[in-house]
């Protein structure tokens, strides 16, 4: 079986990150009778660097005609005076909905062997095993706004959030459906004591979740959420939530793993799925072979498993990732005196020899 993988490293420690699990991904689809034809292209900042624009059109149609798309970071300060139209993020939010990426699935897992990584006592993090569903096309980062200009004398700006029943009803349906794969539980979270678009949030929930009598679903407002997820992690199965609330719940549940490196992500929808670590481009430690590779690895067996069934070849990276740390190999955002501290690239050699 041939398969045709895009891969988009970004920005900042973009490059790094992707060579790390390219190898990997490599390694993994050889051993499952898959043969991956690889193609590079440019987006975020490189792209505005050589085209003038964050998501050119050739990386468009590479990324139409793929079978997946493994993606770093983009994005960094040397771009930030660019026009709010060509900012390197809008080459995410622009692949996620040309392809229609409607889900992102983030899962945060905290095996006994990190249990010591994160601030939080490790009896409250081990165990942990939760899977943040968050909208990833509608909500205010697709909604009208205006920039910065003058209002009746002030400078004013604005964004506005908005979400329809459809879209809606299709992320409250995946999150129930891969809720019956796992715990059958499902925390919806909004802020429907004073937005509107939580409210009809929380109504359509509540009523897609009458479709599915084996799953429980129950409602919390964000901010509640934003405290439960670090005072009690174990109590949440699957969170599904909007395209806001989820990007920065999920920074914030990366701290149960010790660091926001650790953390892969799904983008599926009705095309080629798109996968990439939960992080940005990391400016303040880019170039420095430093960043910890395994949130794009753990992406790659997202990639296997999500696109393309092989769930073998997902479990085993998955595997090889924990077997490198349980074995005390450790990048810098994670090192303790004791253990044995790798470079980007030597963690991601460590992770593909472990790799059987
Ligand atoms: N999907 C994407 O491409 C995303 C892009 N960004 C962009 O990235 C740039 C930087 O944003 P920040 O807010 O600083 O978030 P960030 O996630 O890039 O970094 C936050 C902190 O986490 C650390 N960190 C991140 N990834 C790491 C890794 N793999 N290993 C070790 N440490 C790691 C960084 O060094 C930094 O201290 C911005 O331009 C932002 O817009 C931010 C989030 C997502
Ligand atoms: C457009 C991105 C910068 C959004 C983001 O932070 C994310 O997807 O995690
Ligand atoms: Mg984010």
């Amino acid at each position: 079986m041939n398969k045709q993988i895009v891969l988009i490293p970004g920005d900042g420690i973009g490059p790094e990150i992707i060579a790390a699990a390219q190898a990997v991904l490599t390694k993994a689809a050889a051993k499952s009778g898959i043969q991956f034809t690889f193609e590079t292209h440019l987006a975020g900042g490189a792209a505005i660097d050589a085209y003038d624009t964050p998501l050119p059109g050739k990386t468009l149609a590479a990324v139409r005609r793929a079978d997946a798309i493994l993606l770093g970071a983009v994005g960094g300060p040397q771009w930030d005076q660019v026009s709010p139209e060509i900012r390197p993020e809008k080459a995410i939010l622009g692949l996620r909905k040309e392809l229609g990426l409607y889900a992102n699935l983030r899962p945060v897992r905290v095996p006994a062997v990190t249990a010591n990584y994160s601030t939080l006592k490790p009896e409250i993090v081990t165990g942990v095993d939760v899977l943040i569903v968050r909208e990833l096309n509608g909500g205010i980062y697709y909604g009208e706004r205006m920039e910065a200009g003058m209002v009746e004398g002030r400078e004013q700006a604005w964004d506005t959030e908005s979400y329809s029943r459809p879209e809606i009803e299709r992320i409250l349906r995946l999150a129930c459906q891969v809720a019956r794969k796992r715990r059958n539980k499902v925390t919806s979270v909004d802020k429907a004591n004073v937005l509107a678009s939580s409210r009809l949030w929380r109504k359509t929930a509540g009523q897609v979740a009458q479709e599915y009598d084996d799953v429980r679903i129950d409602h919390m407002y964000v901010d509640n959420c934003a405290m439960q997820l670090v005072l009690s992690p174990k109590q949440f199965d699957v969170v599904v939530t909007s395209n806001l609330f989820g990007d920065i719940l999920s920074d914030e549940a990366a701290v149960l793993t010790g660091s926001i490196g650790m953390l892969p992500s799904a983008s599926l929808g009705d095309g080629p799925g798109l996968y990439e670590p939960i992080h940005g481009s990391a400016p303040d430690i880019a170039g420095q072979g430093i960043a910890n590779p395994i949130g794009t690895i753990l992406s790659a067996a997202l990639l296997m498993r999500h696109s393309f069934g092989a769930e073998a070849a997902a479990g085993q990276i998955e595997a090889a990732v924990e077997r490198s740390l349980a074995d005390g190999y450790r990048t810098a955002d994670l090192y303790q005196p004791g253990l044995t501290k790798l470079s980007t690239e030597e963690m991601g050699r460590k992770i593909l020899e472990n790799l059987r």
